[in-house]
């Protein structure tokens, strides 16, 4: 994008304010509330490079930092890599920020989880006697009872609680994301110490992406905020109409106090002129904020394709469309292969379909209790495919001999320490025998027909080339017990259920072929083409396809046919929408707006429909693509 400087600072007004509030001698609280590609975190880091710079000394001789919120990990190490990981300057996650702030408190800890699991029983016992008991639903509320009973007795003992961020940790002194968060809400409510301490170590608190941040949480800090006025700046950064996740706080702009400031920003300096144009009209129903264009911004394309969603081959019908993208926007890019576009699904199963590791995806994907840690690439069973196998592997079939030997060194247990010590004399046969083992992975893999994950955990273990996870130990042996799966044994506690349907999706999820497992891995890093509709908030792409199918995405929170006026409103809608209350349709539009404003050139928007040409002329009443902008695909 080339430089109008005009336009550089056109919105330059907000950012003042955000700085004259962020003085520490006069402390005010502001919400920055500006819509997509606006420069909302251009924003945030700018602000606090510029304090840091005149008031970072006065921070740290009273040992105080600037606390940062963002949403993903991801968004973290962007922001500590643009401020030059300065010190003085603490960016986390949610998450990591409450327990940073009540983690070592086990008293209370211990007090609330008590309290809390007695609550569930009593809530639980009530429902209980109301039901009928040989029901389902009451066998499994026994056996919740019976865990939350074990869990409650339990608590004396736990000298030491501890967070489980990915929610894989299985030990009864371990706390789950919705804990931390519940309780650092409640805790910072009821106890003036821990404002206190909130408000003494980050006198000032940003927090980017403030839609979503937990209601609670959210209520609590605003709490907060109200009741240490004169030392305390809170700074939220972000747009309502791109709250796309349950948990964030509706009516955030109502629930703002009025003697805040409320800086805007009116420039998109991401999309071309034409989505700027679109989601403006999405945006029309909802608050009715419009943005404009830079000066210098190009015209930009925009389409929609129409499918029957009984299109047999997705994959090719979006291959197809992107060839003719490149025609239509006049970007050979399109055409160039998946690299170029970021495809976006409304969920991962349909990325997973579209990019090929479905097979190895959807068994574990379907237990709830481990998906966190499959979505991050941090569950357990993971890492020694995507972190040890598969890099081996990679450096073995590009005969990258310092790569390799490296890999090894780091954690095979054929070349560590003890092993090499214990050869003495013999270290050459070790190893001999750690690059036969190389040598036969590569032969294993690339060999046909393609080796299942199976097969290699199974060759890996035999050659003891890596330590097999506990959790894939029941599979790397020749002849496994297989372990049945039988959820109905009422003696069971949930643990041991979910335990058991967790190694029954590894059993499936194994025969995969290998092959899978990178596209896994560049899936959940964020490197191939495709992400879903909600995991790219915040980020941004030359060419963006948005991938549409109420169908296959088979979920009751969106629904794009109603959104598109294809499907008229359900009574649910029209009763939510009399009572004031969110309906599908706004969740829908709020999640459409967040893809489309991804686009920094070009935008086509797949959408397959139960009926096409009814569509069409519902799109056509509605405006937003206009005759031209709309081809039905055969
Ligand atoms: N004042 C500016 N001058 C030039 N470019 C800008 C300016 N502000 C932002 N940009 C560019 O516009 C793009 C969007 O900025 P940024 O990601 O900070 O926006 P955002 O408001 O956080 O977006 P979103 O809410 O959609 O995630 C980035 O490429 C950024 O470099």
């Amino acid at each position: 994008m080339s430089t109008v400087p005009d336009d550089d600072v056109f919105d330059a007004k907000a950012d003042e304010t955000i700085l004259a509030c962020l003085d520490l001698d006069k402390p005010k609280s502001f919400f920055l509330y500006a819509g997509a590609g606006s420069g909302k975190t251009r924003s945030l880091v700018e602000a606090i490079r510029i304090v840091c710079r005149e008031q970072g000394r006065r921070l740290s001789l009273a040992g105080q930092k600037i606390g940062v919120i963002t949403y993903t990990n991801a968004a973290c190490d962007e922001i500590k890599q643009r401020l030059e990981f300065d010190p003085r300057v603490e960016v986390s996650t949610i998450h990591a920020f409450a327990w940073s702030l009540i983690g070592g408190y086990d008293g209370d800890i211990r007090k609330w989880v008590a309290a809390r699991m007695l609550q569930d029983i009593a809530e639980l016992e009530k429902a209980q006697a109301k039901g009928r008991a040989t029901s389902k639903a009451a066998i499994d509320r026994a056996r919740s009872i019976e865990s939350k009973r074990r869990r409650h007795a339990g608590l004396d003992a736990i000298q030491r609680f501890i967070y489980s961020p990915t929610g894989d940790n299985r030990t009864r002194d371990a706390l789950n994301h919705a804990e931390v968060i519940a309780m650092t809400a409640e805790f910072l409510t009821a106890k003036p110490g821990l404002r206190r301490l909130l408000v003494t170590r980050f006198p000032i608190l940003l927090i980017d992406e403030s839609q979503d941040t937990s209601r609670r949480l959210m209520d609590a800090l605003l709490d907060v905020q109200a009741a240490h006025r004169e030392s305390f700046i809170l700074g939220l950064f972000g747009d309502t109409m791109q709250r796309i996740y349950a948990d964030g706080k509706t009516g955030l702009a109502e629930a703002i106090p009025e003697d805040w400031a409320k800086p805007r920003k009116e420039m998109n300096h991401r999309c071309p002129t034409r989505v700027i144009e679109l989601i403006n009209k999405v945006r029309r129903d909802d608050d009715g904020q419009e943005q404009r264009p830079r000066a210098d911004a190009q015209p930009g394309v925009a389409r929609l394709f129409l499918l029957p969603h009984t299109t047999a081959n997705k994959s090719a019908a979006e291959a197809a469309i992107a060839q003719r993208m490149a025609d239509i926007a006049g970007d050979p890019a399109w055409a160039d292969g998946s690299e170029a576009i970021k495809t976006l699904a409304l969920e991962h199963m349909m990325s997973a379909r579209r990019f090929g590791f479905e097979q190895f995806f959807e068994p574990l994907y379907a237990v709830q209790r481990i998906n966190t840690g499959l979505l991050d690439g941090t569950g357990a069973g993971l890492g020694i495919f995507t972190r040890e196998i598969l890099p081996l592997v990679k450096a073995l079939r590009v005969g990258d001999r310092f790569a390799t030997a490296a890999i090894i060194r780091k954690t095979s247990p054929l070349l560590d320490r003890d092993a090499l010590r214990d050869a003495g004399e013999a270290q050459q046969d070790l190893l001999d025998r750690a690059k036969g083992a190389c040598s036969g992975l590569l032969a294993l893999v690339d060999g046909q027909p393609s080796a299942s994950l199976r097969d290699v955990l199974r060759y890996v273990a035999e050659h003891r080339l890596f330590t097999v996870p506990d959790v894939l130990l029941p599979f790397a042996a020749a002849d496994p017990d297989p372990d049945p799966v039988d959820g109905n044994d009422a003696d069971e506690d949930e643990e041991e259920i979910d335990i058991k349907s967790e190694i029954a999706a590894w059993r499936q999820a194994l025969e995969a072929p290998f092959g899978q497992i990178d596209k896994y891995d560049r899936y959940v890093c964020g490197f191939s083409q495709f992400d879903t509709h909600q995991g790219v908030k915040g980020l941004e792409f030359p060419r963006v396809m948005v991938v549409i199918s109420d169908e296959e995405a088979r979920g009751f929170l969106f629904n794009y046919d109603k959104l598109f006026g294809a499907k008229g409103k359900s009574k649910t809608d029209l009763d939510n929408e009399a009572a004031g209350e969110e309906t599908t349709i706004d969740r829908t539009r709020r999640l459409f707006y967040v893809t489309c404003s991804r686009a920094e050139r070009s935008l086509a928007v797949v959408y397959y429909a139960e009926n096409p040409t009814a569509s069409r002329d519902a799109l056509l009443q509605q405006g937003w693509f206009v005759e031209d902008e709309i081809e039905i695909v055969n």
